[in-house]
């Protein structure tokens, strides 16, 4: 809270005029008003938060005695002891916008909000009613393009605001109002007529018609008041605001003279409550003007200033500043504070808080701003003041904000003419300033070879024009290379006044960038370190800003995720997103969205998330017929989601053949579809490539031994420096079961039956029983060891007969199968007696560089004998791990465990993306 300035005693007037006031003062909570008496209890009234009770009572008693006993922090010149102006940490200034002034019924609550105010002394700034300054513009304009509709218009005009006061007011208030409001009408229509006949305004006799919004709005709220019981006057800023042009379409108060006309006003009315029109003022010859764009905040921080408020509440209808831009970012929070600098920065980045110009008047004399929601008056708001000494250490406390531009290009000069040669970034800045084009942000690295800065776009033709003209000699002599034009660019800008002050700030945002695959074009930061700006594709825009605002924010990964192949393994792992979402969410921050799920048929989209609990239903009824360049399409389209990733639970290889191209769009790829990591040697070794030397992810856990830790512990075994020297073991859930419960109690295709039915083989068992899926396995994990090897490289014993290979579908083999029952009854009982078992193994001999895959007999004492139900075994033989190897046992296939296996990748991926470990 400011602390009231002492300067000179206070004139003989003036505290003639204070003393007078005293004994009201000390009742005011609980005062007669005419007949009727009104009561503020600052303890009770909770209706209006915190905010708007920042002084006590005993404070106010203690500032108001100060007040009469003393001076005011402006000095008061003796020719003016008869003005008063009361000053001094009793006065608050709130500021309605049209949208809060909308209706008559708006305006009571807007009445009834000031009352409750239980400030000592309270200035009101409003706005037009919604859309009246538009229709004021509008008249003038349809006047000076000689269109006879203006009469209409201004007849609606006149309607509005007459069926407004009828609703409000009533009595002789009502009267005056309305004869007030007749007057001003046949004025405008006289003036009107004068600009319909010249066919011109000029910009004075524009601002006074336009200003007419604003004088009627006051009345009306300044009557309404007073009808609630609170002696109110209504000011017209036009008689105290002086303002000077400052060029561009702007002006400067003129705070001194200002401050005189305020006092004489105040020395006419000395009120308690005053409603003063926002956005209208004068300039020092008297004649009318605006304040411009956003004009009614500037009025009420000048005002603010002027009184020396103890605080200034701008109402308005949202529950105050977002930390990003809501229609964006759907987790963007409401701040609790603000310093001056990190709202001006933010206004100037294009979050709708306040015009920067709105900031300076209060800044100067640190008045804290509060942003405020009048339709929601629980909400305490955002204040804006002084560096704010509640932050809390936290990220979110240092990285205030991030907003954006869009529909901006990045200018690129370049050439080795240019380092070291003084005045270069002027003459290129000056041509610049010759086509009023306005710089959002420059950069220079300090080699000084290239100037780069963003512009408009639709500015920057004439920028590069003017550049190429004033450069024609460097650039033809070859002292400059070039003028490039990058258009369809954004900004996103990170604000914070103790990003200065914070280690690793940027490094977490352009992590975060990174890691949602955004590139980015440009980087600025000043050393007051109040903004970090980047520049980037304004198609990447949003998912940046998502990517970088959850990671300070909420410290949430958003995944979204498109489900390829919803059959056993991706229903099984649909379903278990499903169960598991919302604690992930809750416990690791992590908000999985399945976005899209095709089949081979039929795909089902969505921009925010399926409803996972009837995802098969939701595919059948609304599902659209599958186009996989759509699917994709529609993933990497998405520009709300920062991290996207495709689940290839197919077994299909032309789907496993674009997850090059998907990794180089930066989408992330999870599959348990080995088709890919056991292809062609050169398309994997590009694959691999690509994905090492980018940010996008490439998990298959699930692609050997299924949700066993194969891969992993592999990767664990090659990145900690040991070497593998052999991994043996048995690769397939399919014929480990097979084995495990061929035992001369049932036929063999009956067990391959049942392997089917527990949904351990592949979609076609002869993928199982020909050995090609053991011998993928052992592609895989002998090319993750460093091997280059083919499939063609590994000979393969077969279980499939050959009479059965060409059979057209699984479905006719299954079939055909029983046929053959009794040569494996045969192979088995063999095996039975020499005391072994069939075991189907797969070996990557990394010392030979060659791989094996066989059927092969074990005693039964071995421990690949010992299996059961799918389990798989493999062992790694490694110079850490030589004399006993290093096993991992388990099922190693079955929906259950394979999605588990692929959901882990999924959270591997969040992980690796930020979440939480
Ligand atoms: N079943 C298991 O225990 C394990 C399976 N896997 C692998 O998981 C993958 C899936 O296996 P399952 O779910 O058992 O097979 P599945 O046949 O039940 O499911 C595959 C699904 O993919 C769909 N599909 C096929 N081609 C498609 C295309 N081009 N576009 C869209 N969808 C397409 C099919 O319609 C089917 O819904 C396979 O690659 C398999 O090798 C990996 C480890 C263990
Ligand atoms: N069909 C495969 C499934 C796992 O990859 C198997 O039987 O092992
Ligand atoms: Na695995």
């Amino acid at each position: 809270m400011r602390s009231l300035a002492v300067a000179s005693p206070l004139p003989p007037a003036a505290a003639a005029v204070a003393a007078r006031r005293r004994p009201r003062a000390a009742s005011s909570f609980g005062r007669e008003v005419g007949s009727q008496c009104w009561k503020y209890d600052l303890g009770q009234d909770r209706s209006l938060g915190g905010s708007l009770r920042p002084v006590s009572r005993k404070f106010a008693q203690t500032t108001f005695d100060k007040f009469a006993q003393t001076s005011s922090a402006i000095s008061v010149e003796q020719d003016e002891v008869n003005t008063y102006l009361p000053k001094g940490d009793m006065w608050s200034v709130h500021k309605f916008g049209g949208t809060c002034m909308g209706t008559p019924q708006r305006i009571q609550s807007v009445a009834d909000i000031v009352l409750g105010d239980s400030s000592e002394r309270k200035l009101v700034i409003v706005s037009a009613m919604s859309k009246v300054t538009d229709m004021m513009y509008n008249l003038v304009h349809k006047a000076q393009s000689r269109d006879d509709s203006y009469t209409i218009s201004l007849e609606e005009i006149f309607e509005k605001h007459m069926a407004a006061a009828k609703d409000l007011l009533d009595g002789e208030d009502l009267a005056r109002f309305l004869s007030q409001l007749h007057s001003d009408v046949s004025n405008l229509r006289a003036m009107l007529r004068a600009i319909y006949i010249a066919g011109h305004a000029t910009e004075s006799f524009s601002d006074f018609v336009v200003g007419h919004g604003e004088l009627w709005s006051a009345q009306m709220l300044s009557y309404a008041i007073k009808k609630s019981g609170a002696p109110c006057s209504w000011m017209d800023t036009r008689e105290v605001l002086v303002v000077k042009p400052s060029g561009s379409n702007q002006v400067d108060p003129d705070y001194l003279e200002s401050e005189k006309r305020l006092k004489k006003w105040f020395s006419r009315q000395p009120a308690d409550i005053v409603v003063a029109t926002g956005f209208i003022a004068t300039t020092a010859e008297n004649i009318p003007t605006t304040l411009k764009r956003d004009g009614s905040d500037f009025s009420a921080a000048i005002i603010g200033s002027l009184v020396r408020a103890r605080q200034v509440t701008i109402w308005t209808d949202v529950d105050g500043v977002f930390s990003a831009d809501p229609r964006k970012v759907s987790e963007a929070v409401i701040l609790s504070t603000l310093s001056y600098q990190e709202a001006w920065e933010m206004s100037y980045f294009g979050a709708n808080v306040l015009h920067p110009r709105t900031i300076i008047p209060v800044m100067k004399d640190n008045i804290p701003i509060v942003i405020r929601n009048m339709f929601n008056i629980s909400a305490p708001g955002t204040m804006i003041c002084r560096q704010p000494t509640n932050d809390n250490g936290d990220l979110d406390a240092c990285v205030k904000s991030f907003a954006t531009i869009d529909n901006l290009a990045l200018v690129n000069v370049e050439g080795t003419g240019m380092a070291g040669v003084p005045g270069t970034s002027s003459a290129i800045f000056s041509a610049v300033k010759d086509v009023g084009a306005n710089v959002i942000m420059i950069s220079q690295a300090s080699s000084e070879h290239s100037i780069c800065f963003a512009v408009p776009e639709q500015e920057v033709a004439a920028v590069s024009a003017a550049l190429h003209v004033r450069f024609r000699e460097a650039l033809a002599a070859g002292r400059l290379s070039k003028v490039e034009v990058i258009n369809g660019c954004s900004i996103l800008a990170a604000v914070g006044l103790r990003m200065a002050s914070t280690p690793g700030v940027s490094a977490i945002l352009f992590d975060a960038l990174a890691k949602a695959n955004i590139n980015v074009r440009a980087i600025a930061q000043g050393c007051s370190e109040y903004n970090i700006t980047v520049v980037l594709k304004q198609e990447d825009c949003v998912r940046a800003l998502r990517a970088v605002h959850s990671r300070f924010f909420l410290s949430k990964t958003t995944l979204a995720v498109g489900i390829i192949g919803p059959g056993l393994i991706g229903g099984t792992l649909l379903n278990q997103l499903k169960d598991q979402a919302s604690v992930l969410k809750e416990n690791m921050n992590i908000d999985l969205r399945v976005i899209g799920i095709t089949g081979s048929s039929r795909m089902l989209l969505s921009d925010t998330g399926i409803d996972l609990t009837q995802w098969k239903e939701l595919l059948r009824k609304e599902g659209e017929p599958a186009d996989l360049a759509n699917f994709v399409r529609h993933l990497s389209d998405n520009h709300v989601f920062p991290n996207k990733v495709l689940v290839d639970c197919t077994a299909d290889t032309s789907v496993a053949s674009h997850y090059y191209d998907w990794l180089k769009k930066g989408i992330h790829v999870i599959t348990p579809n080995k088709k890919a990591n056991s292809g062609p040697l050169d398309r994997y070794l590009k694959l691999r490539t690509l994905q090492r030397a980018s940010y996008t992810h490439y998990f298959y856990e699930a692609t050997v031994g299924a949700g066993l830790p194969i891969i992993s512990t592999l990767r664990g075994l090659l990145e900690t420096g040991d070497k593998i020297l052999r991994i043996e073991g048995i690769f397939s859930g399919t014929l480990s079961y097979i084995f495990n419960n061929f035992e001369g109690t049932k036929t063999f295709s009956n067990v391959v039956a049942e392997a089917k039915e527990a949904g351990y083989t592949e979609p076609d068992p002869r993928d199982d029983l020909s050995g090609t899926d053991v011998a993928r396995k052992v592609i895989i994990l002998a090319r993750e060891s460093g091997l280059r090897l083919e499939l063609s490289n590994i000979p393969v014993k077969s279980l499939v007969p050959e009479a059965l290979a060409s059979c057209s579908s699984a479905d006719e083999f299954m079939q055909k199968l029983p046929s053959f029952d009794e040569d494996w009854a045969k192979q088995r009982s063999e095996a039975e007696a020499a005391g072994e078992v069939l075991r189907y193994v797969g070996v990557v001999d990394a010392v030979n560089k060659e791989g094996q895959v066989e059927l092969r007999r074990y005693k039964k004492d071995h421990p690949f004998a010992q299996l059961s139900g799918s389990d798989n075994i493999i062992a790694f033989t490694t110079s850490r791990y030589k004399e006993q190897p290093l096993i991992v046992r388990g099922p190693g296939a079955g929906a259950e465990v394979t999605a588990g296996g692929v959901f882990c990748d999924i959270l591997r991926l969040a992980s690796y993306l930020g979440a939480p470990s």
